[in-house]
């Protein structure tokens, strides 16, 4: 799913007004109902709700939405905020279509601010996409005086004094707890700076022109279930083990032998044909005796890696959860990812290693897959001040360094070479903890094994990843999910997408 900006949108609505064709009142309208049927989903007609509307178009939707819901048998209360003579034509002519239905309380002095007592609903809608400046006066009056309500807030399309496509540098945004928006995302939703003034999201189809949608050109996507269903392979009658591609890690140390378990588990339950581990000794009883479908190729060093073997036979690597930065094992690496001169997985201490000897960077086979979490990001590419800034700075390095780099979090990012970047819609909270990232290393590096070029197992890695990691926390909640919890859900993340 394309992620676009305010602009872009714009071009979209204009051609499915003139080309369905419909009349931009009624497209206001379609919109209207869609948030409305989202909100009389979640919310029963026992609440009490008050809707808050500017003039622009996000008012006209508000005004609109009052309407539906008064209809429904919701008790309404209805603020518009006049500030000017303007509004926009669509505004007004739901303002007529409220006469004799509702009273629009105006708001156009400090002094007719409305107290929100609580337990209402209050539903946001003085500006959506139109936002042109950061707010002040009156509006930032009334954007105070409900966040500070402690009443639950819908924002429509997208909070009031949130800029869509780029950072917010005032803090005068509504804080909703859900925001309902039209059709396609907006780029703020997927920045963590913005959680605050986004809440739960979601996506509502007001039946925008889909050839529209295709005309405008985008480098932000979305990942969702569609998408990675049909990249997915299938299996073969007569495929053998052979088939399923030969993976190979080098994971772990004296210490962090936990994180080489997960990744094999984890590249195992993936999928792979056949998993070779290579492990420093402390580990090989370890390995033997919890993963025994893994073979176990001990490393000369007793606590940590030392060197490499042959890894021409093997289809995919992947390097680095709990490997540490002995001098032994930087050099290993240096020299194993030459040797092996296909698109590998590099994660955690193998990102370090290449944070502090940048020349590595220069020898990495091209469209090799870096995981970086945000630090060791930061470590490879430099501070940001915002996350606008962070985003740029990961589609700079991705192709400057002809790598793909998954920067991992709430929403992961897949940054290509190319520019693109992909965000992923899958996850919960209950992932950020320990070695989830070691679980990520072994699923990419098992899909890399079974043939999917390396642009695609991030992709199909990330999200089935993130879909283990819910299917996991409906059975044990956020707060007791461990990584292994993870592992055990693969399979059926398998089944959940297919
Ligand atoms: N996309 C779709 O598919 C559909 C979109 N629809 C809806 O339209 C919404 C976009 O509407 P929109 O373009 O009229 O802009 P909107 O957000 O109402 O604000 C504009 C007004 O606010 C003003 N203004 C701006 N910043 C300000 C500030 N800081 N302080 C004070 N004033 C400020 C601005 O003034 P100006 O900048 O011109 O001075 C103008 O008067 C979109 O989010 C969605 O809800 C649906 O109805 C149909 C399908
Ligand atoms: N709030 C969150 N929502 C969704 N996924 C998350 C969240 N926090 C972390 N994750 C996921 O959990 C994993 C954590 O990886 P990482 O930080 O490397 O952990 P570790 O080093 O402990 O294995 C990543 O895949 C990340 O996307
Ligand atoms: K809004």
């Amino acid at each position: 799913m394309k992620i676009l900006p305010a602009g872009q949108i714009r071009n979209i609505d204009a051609y499915t007004i003139k080309n369905e064709p419909i009349r931009s009142i009624d497209l206001m309208e379609r919109a209207a109902k869609a948030f409305t049927r989202w909100f009389t989903t979640r919310f029963s007609p026992k609440y009490q709700v008050t809707v808050i509307c500017g003039t622009g178009n996000n008012g006209g939707d508000g005004l609109a939405v009052a309407r539906m819901l008064n209809e429904k048998n919701y008790k309404v209360s209805l603020y518009a905020i006049k500030k000017s003579a303007s509004a926009s034509d669509d505004f007004k002519i739901n303002e007529k279509r409220l006469e004799g239905l509702i009273h629009i309380n105006k708001i156009t002095s400090p002094g007719e601010v409305p107290e929100f007592s609580t337990g209402h609903i209050v539903i946001d809608a003085i500006f959506g996409s139109g936002l042109s400046r950061d707010v002040e006066g009156l509006y930032a009056d009334v954007i105070r005086a409900m966040n500070n309500s402690g009443n639950t807030i819908v924002s429509i399309d997208i909070a009031s004094g949130l800029f869509a496509d780029r950072h917010t540098f005032s803090d005068i945004v509504v804080k909703p707890e859900f925001t309902v928006s039209f059709q396609i995302p907006k780029l703020a939703f997927f920045m963590p700076e913005n959680s605050r003034y986004v809440g739960d999201w979601y996506i509502v189809d007001i039946g925008l022109m889909q050839e529209a949608i295709e005309k405008e050109a985008s480098d932000y996507f979305m990942l969702t279930d569609g998408f990675v269903k049909s990249e997915l392979k299938k299996r073969e009658k007569f495929a053998h083990k052979g088939t399923h591609g030969r993976a190979l890690v080098m994971a772990g140390s004296y210490g962090k032998m936990g994180a080489a378990v997960l990744c094999a588990k984890a590249a195992l339950r993936t999928g792979v044909g056949l998993l070779t581990m290579n492990i420093p000794r402390c580990g090989y009883n370890i390995m033997q005796s919890v993963v025994p479908e893994a073979m176990v190729l001990p490393d000369e060093g007793d606590h940590f890696l030392t060197s490499y073997g042959d890894v021409s036979k093997f289809d995919a690597l992947g390097i680095g959860p709990g490997i540490g930065q002995e001098q032994e094992t930087v050099y290993s690496l240096m020299q194993v990812v030459q040797a092996f001169g296909k698109p590998l997985v590099i994660d955690a201490d193998g990102l370090n290693i290449i944070a502090q000897h940048r020349e590595i960077l220069e020898v990495l086979p091209s469209k090799t897959i870096l995981t970086p979490h945000p630090k060791e990001f930061e470590r490879l590419a430099g501070k940001w001040s915002d996350d606008f800034e962070r985003l740029e700075k990961l589609v700079a390095f991705a192709s400057e360094n002809d790598v793909i780099v998954v920067l991992k979090g709430a929403h992961t990012s897949i940054a290509l070479p190319t520019g693109e970047v992909y965000f992923n819609s899958s996850g919960n909270p209950g992932m950020a903890s320990g070695g989830t990232g070691d679980v990520l290393t072994g699923m990419i590096t098992s899909l890399l094994a079974q043939g999917y070029l390396p642009e695609y197992a991030a992709k199909v890695g990330v999200y089935l990843h993130g879909v283990a990691g819910d299917l996991a926390a409906e059975v044990t909640g956020q707060i007791g999910m461990i990584a292994s919890d993870l592992i055990d859900f693969i399979p059926d993340a398998y089944q959940n997408i297919r």
